[in-house]
């Protein structure tokens, strides 16, 4: 049995299904991410599991007890939201401390922990400003501790780093990451940004419509999309339909669609000999540099194909410039 389980959840409001029969189990001491675009129904399904949110109909189990009646307070839940949400009149010490005063713990316990939980998150030279006095990410790592420091079964949070600009972003993905297992914390995270799942997560389950589209550690998502919403949602593939393949190579497919990754895709030079490889000639339209990624966009015949290669100091190909392609049978997936 998993450490939760949500069996057949349906979440209505009115006649509208915004959760379509989620089946999900989640390990102990792992974290997994809710991952999908805006309206998918992220944030409903952790609000279920959070008891925030009533469901429709089905069942949830934590750590083998059955909670879906079970208020809020009682499910021994910790949450971080998108809006740091401290108490502005306390300090970091007060508000961290906060959780642990409603549960009577004894003075000496809660200055031990609260000391103890503040060095783990690194704010211990903050720890007696007010809210105001420290910055974004540093807020937003005092909610983590005020979440933790109970020890709750579950963390939940909600696009917590939604609000930060990416390069601190990017610090405490891996922040909250270190600390989660550092504490073998079971956390479940949402987000609608795959680097963001791919970096941080031990599963993650891709939503689309209310329903779970594909579950899948990251590497496994980001290599074998099982559908073509998954992989135009992850890992920029390229999606192309029978009648496009057909003009890009004049090779017929035989299933519906075929999809890439533009990494995947080679330049080449001008001979078809290779075995095992689609080639193709077109014309570069542009080239964009994504930090030390160029990405070439290249015309075969009317159709845009996207390549992606290492930056490393010099562009290799011109806008307007004639050249080849391929890319491998093996890279290709085909639906
Ligand atoms: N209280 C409500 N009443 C009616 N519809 C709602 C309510 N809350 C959410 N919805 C609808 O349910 C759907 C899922 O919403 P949810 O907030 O779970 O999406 P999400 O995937 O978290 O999106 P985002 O990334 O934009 O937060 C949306 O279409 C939303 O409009």
């Amino acid at each position: 049995m998993a450490y939760i389980e949500m069996k057949q959840i349906v979440k209505k409001y009115g006649t509208t299904s915004v959760l379509k029969q989620i089946n999900l189990d989640i390990e102990k001491g792992q974290l997994v991410t809710l991952l999908g675009p805006s309206g998918c129904g992220k944030s409903t399904l952790l609000r279920c599991l959070s008891g925030l949110e009533e469901v429709t109909s089905g069942k949830i189990f934590l750590d083998g007890q059955d909670i879906t009646e079970l208020e809020p307070r009682k499910r021994e839940i910790g949450m971080v939201f998108q809006q740091y949400s401290l108490f502005p009149n306390m300090t970091v010490v007060q508000n961290v401390a906060f959780g642990l005063k409603l549960k009577k713990k004894s003075e000496g316990e809660i200055r031990e922990k609260v000391k103890n939980i503040l060095e783990i998150v690194g704010l211990s030279q903050q720890a007696d400003r007010y809210p105001t006095q420290i910055s974004g990410g540093q807020q937003q790592r005092a909610a983590l501790a005020r979440a933790i420091i109970t020890e709750p079964k579950v963390l939940l949070l909600d696009e917590p780093l939604s609000a930060i600009d990416a390069l601190l972003r990017r610090s405490l993905q891996n922040e909250i990451r270190r600390i989660q297992q550092e504490l073998n914390i079971t956390a479940v995270f949402v987000t609608h940004d795959q680097s963001e799942a791919m970096v941080m997560s031990d599963m993650i389950h891709l939503l689309y419509q209310g329903q779970i589209e594909q579950s899948a550690p990251p590497a496994e998502m980001y290599l074998h999309p099982k559908t073509r919403f998954a992989a135009s949602f992850i890992g920029n593939y390229n999606i192309y339909t029978d009648v496009q393949f057909h003009q890009m190579t004049g090779l017929k497919l035989d299933r519906e669609m075929l999809v890439f990754r533009p990494e995947a895709v080679m330049f080449c030079a001008p001979d078809r000999t290779e075995m095992n490889n689609y080639t193709m000639k077109g014309t570069i339209k542009s080239i964009i540099a994504h930090g030390n990624v160029l990405r070439y966009t290249v015309d075969v015949n009317g159709v845009p194909v996207n390549v992606d290669t290492l930056f490393q100091g010099e562009e290799r190909y011109e806008k307007g410039q004639e050249c080849y392609l391929k890319i491998a049978e093996k890279d290709c997936i085909s639906y």
